[in-house]
């Protein structure tokens, strides 16, 4: 038999040292291609006109430009879940009920910013954080949704946590929210905790809202001294089961993460609100899975903005991963500052204003009728 690192019987303790040290190198050779390659390639995104994101819209609207949007699809749209906006002459209308009221109320502050530039329509906005029409079984649906995977044809918009009605955990009991005074807490922390002065681990904190998370976590019981990740309750937490067979740990803010040099996000039910701020920590994101998405991720490039994870990466390969940011620091530094300057640069409380409106002005053109208003609809005023 072979000898090699996952069958050592036949090794002699030189040989599997050797075979690893071969192994890793190898790893780390084509890790350091990868950055290679993307620096190649990477073309720095002009922020003008939310010029970075534009490709998203026209990617979302792209299906429904043949045939255009009637009235019929739009009744077929309403999902359970999803909220009917109108905007007629300048205002904005919405029915009585909205499922998740802070949600609505942290969508309805961007589109009151700019309702004046917009002409009429109307619109099915999903506040659920699932995306709601499938590719692949049922009618293609003009949806609103913060977050899909390509296997949905859903229109992504800004996620109402921007500005509110984000998870709401002990240490926002309000629900996380207010990107702009995020942005200022988190950078200032980041200047605390400069690069040279970071603990040297991969960090995580928040609950088991999906199994992904669970091989990091497992890692960090085994290797303690490479990864601090903990599982957090959430409201749905009943047992140390949802814990992973721990006691739940203690809540750790956003700014606190910026001690770590090497922050952990994974998707949750869907994306996770915490992608946008771990960068702010100029911490080192290790992105987890390419899939779940929000209107931004695609600006975003593996190894120039964020480390890629594969999501079905095992406790190995998380090693690997993190041994390879420990050994080429410099590196480390350099894709984390490059990764805050874009969240910190181009993607500032505007850019999401833009966004909004460059959106919503496309949708509008795709409309096939003309709506009236419709008399059930209460109307949603600036507070
Ligand atoms: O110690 C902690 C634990 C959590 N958080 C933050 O709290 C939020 C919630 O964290 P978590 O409980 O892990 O939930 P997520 O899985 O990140 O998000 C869930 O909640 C979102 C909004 O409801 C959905 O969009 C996601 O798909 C869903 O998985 C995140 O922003 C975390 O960064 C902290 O700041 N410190």
């Amino acid at each position: 038999q072979e000898c090699t690192i996952d069958s050592k019987e036949s090794c002699s303790e030189n040989d599997t040292h050797q075979k690893y040290k071969k192994e890793i190198n190898e790893k780390y050779n084509k890790y350091l291609a990868a950055v290679t390659n993307a620096e190649q390639e990477f073309v720095e995104c002009n922020r003008t006109n939310c010029g970075c994101f534009s490709n998203v819209i026209a990617r979302d609207l792209k299906p429904f430009q043949e045939k255009g949007i009637s009235h019929e699809l739009i009744n077929a749209a309403k999902v359970s879940g999803a909220t009917l906006y109108q905007i007629i002459k300048g205002r904005l209308y919405r029915e009585t009920d909205c499922m998740f009221p802070s949600r609505c109320a942290g969508i309805e502050h961007f589109i009151l910013k700019v309702i004046d530039k917009l002409p009429d329509m109307e619109l099915i906005i999903n506040t659920r954080d699932y995306p709601q029409s499938s590719k692949y079984y049922g009618n293609m649906l003009p949806v609103f949704s913060f977050s899909k995977t390509p296997e949905y044809f859903d229109i992504l918009y800004p996620a109402w946590s921007f500005w509110e009605g984000g998870p709401a955990i002990s240490l926002y009991p309000r629900g996380l929210g207010r990107w702009d005074q995020h942005r200022v807490t988190i950078n200032e922390a980041s200047e605390k905790y400069p690069w040279e002065e970071k603990e040297s681990l991969a960090f995580f904190r928040g609950s088991r809202t999906s199994s992904e998370r669970d091989n990091l976590i497992l890692l960090s019981r085994n290797e303690p001294s490479l990864v601090d990740a903990q599982y957090t309750k959430n409201q749905a937490w009943k047992s140390d089961k949802d814990t992973l067979d721990a006691p739940p740990a203690k809540e750790l803010s956003l700014e606190e993460h910026c001690k770590y040099k090497y922050l952990f996000n994974y998707r949750g039910v869907a994306a996770s609100f915490r992608h946008k701020h771990l960068f702010l920590c100029r911490s080192l994101v290790f992105h987890v899975g390419n899939e779940w998405t929000e209107f931004y991720y695609k600006a975003m490039k593996p190894w120039i903005h964020y480390i890629p994870v594969p999501k079905d990466a095992n406790q190995r390969e998380l090693k690997d991963l993190i041994l390879f940011a420990k050994e080429n620091d410099g590196l480390a530094k350099k894709i984390a500052n490059h990764g805050r300057d874009f969240i910190w640069g181009k993607l500032q409380l505007s850019d999401i204003t833009c966004y909004w409106k460059k959106l919503l002005s496309s949708y509008a053109k795709l409309l096939s009728y003309r709506p009236t208003l419709d008399k059930n609809l209460v109307e949603i005023k600036k507070k």
